[in-house]
């Protein structure tokens, strides 16, 4: 997941709400992780359909159909799959689109697969083409062409490999090539979760932290954690530091207040990086309509991590619009950032 500094450069604040993580959050984040699905709070429709997928494949005694997961990063996209390859029962290989930089090296892992293991290939939209392309007859036929020679004399060498499932994970679907796609039997598209799903994952994650959180002060973190289990358990554990080092150990509604405020994190969730294309919106681009990259260049981030990171929870909150000609400020965003809208100002139809 694209993760970087803001233009402030301020580590702490932006890695606090931005939804993906780093090495050392992925260690404090493992210790969280639901391990099968009746700790997985949430996803109801997703979970439940998937579970039937297993059953019958597990009654079958096959593997069961590729499984593709999307939506936003922190949504337990990752937590899926390893619970769906605990459930089978088998050992779970992990990779990535962008660790996978040739065919060959996917040939390499595709081949080293026992009968039955899961695949799972996070990014998969950033997989190249010619990658994707043995992936889907990988999927499709259980099998690899090893290239032999090189030139007009190169063969390629059909080899066999046991059944397998690969489970894919994308923060952008719709940039899977159509074929790749296709090949994923099951597809499960995770949403941003409920303030009360939310409460519950911190009451979970506080029994495994061993700390006692308030309701009221449950309450709060869930309300400001953009919908994601991921954020929710990180401001968790800011909270826990405050309530150790400033407060009196209490995980109250005092303690999340001040942390959260410390931390910058207001009261719809937003960091930095949110109020910022917020901000360049309404502000410097007069509400818009503004296309991606100019919009991103003002914010100084990458056009895939305002797309996928900050964009999708604020065109679901009812800041900002997605439009034909571009992204617009919406009324709220204006409401949010206590300005007032230019009185002709662009609409939704620009
Ligand atoms: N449904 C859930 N119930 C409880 N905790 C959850 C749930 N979903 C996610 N989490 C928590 O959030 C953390 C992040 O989830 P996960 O790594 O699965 O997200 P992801 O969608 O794979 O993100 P990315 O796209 O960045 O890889 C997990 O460590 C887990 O503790």
């Amino acid at each position: 997941m694209a993760e970087g500094l803001g233009p402030s450069g301020d580590v702490t604040t932006e890695r606090l709400v931005r939804p993906g993580s780093d090495d050392v959050e992925r260690a404090a984040e493992a210790a969280l992780r639901p391990r099968r699905f009746d700790e997985f709070v949430g996803q109801v429709v997703v979970r439940d359909q998937l579970s039937l997928v297993l059953q019958a494949a597990l009654g079958r005694g096959k593997a069961p159909d590729h499984v593709l997961l999307s939506g936003p990063p922190g949504l337990g996209k990752t937590t899926l799959a390893m619970i769906i390859a605990a459930e089978l029962g088998t050992p779970m290989r992990v990779t990535s689109g962008p660790a996978i930089q040739h065919a060959g090296d996917l040939a390499a892992v595709l081949s080293s697969l026992e009968e039955g293991e899961v695949l799972f290939l996070d990014e998969i939209h950033r997989l190249a083409r010619p990658a994707a392309e043995l992936l889907y007859v990988a999927m499709e036929d259980f099998r690899v062409d090893v290239v032999v020679g090189k030139g007009a004399g190169a063969s390629a060498i059909p080899l066999a490999l046991p059944p397998f499932t690969v489970v894919g994970a994308t923060t952008r679907a719709g940039l899977l090539p159509a074929p790749l796609r296709d090949r994923f039997g099951f597809t499960g598209h995770l949403d941003f979760y409920s303030v009360a799903e939310l409460e519950r994952v911190l009451v979970r994650s506080a029994g495994l932290l061993h700390v006692e959180l308030f309701p009221d002060a449950g309450y709060e973190i869930a309300s400001r954690s953009r919908g994601t289990p991921r954020i929710a358990n990180r401001l968790l554990r800011r909270v826990r530091d405050w309530a150790q080092v400033r407060g009196d150990g209490r995980l109250d509604l005092v303690a999340a207040n001040a942390a959260l405020t410390v931390y910058e994190v207001d009261a719809l969730g937003l960091d930095r990086l949110d109020r910022s294309v917020l901000t360049a919106l309404c502000v410097r681009f007069a509400g818009g309509p503004v296309g991606l990259t100019t919009l991103a260049v003002a914010v100084g981030e990458e056009p895939e991590t305002v797309e996928t990171v900050a964009e999708p929870f604020l065109v679901r909150e009812g800041l900002v619009g997605r439009t034909p000609r571009g992204r617009v400020a919406m009324p709220a965003a204006w409401e949010h950032l206590g300005l007032t809208p230019p009185v002709t100002g662009p609409t939704l139809f620009g």
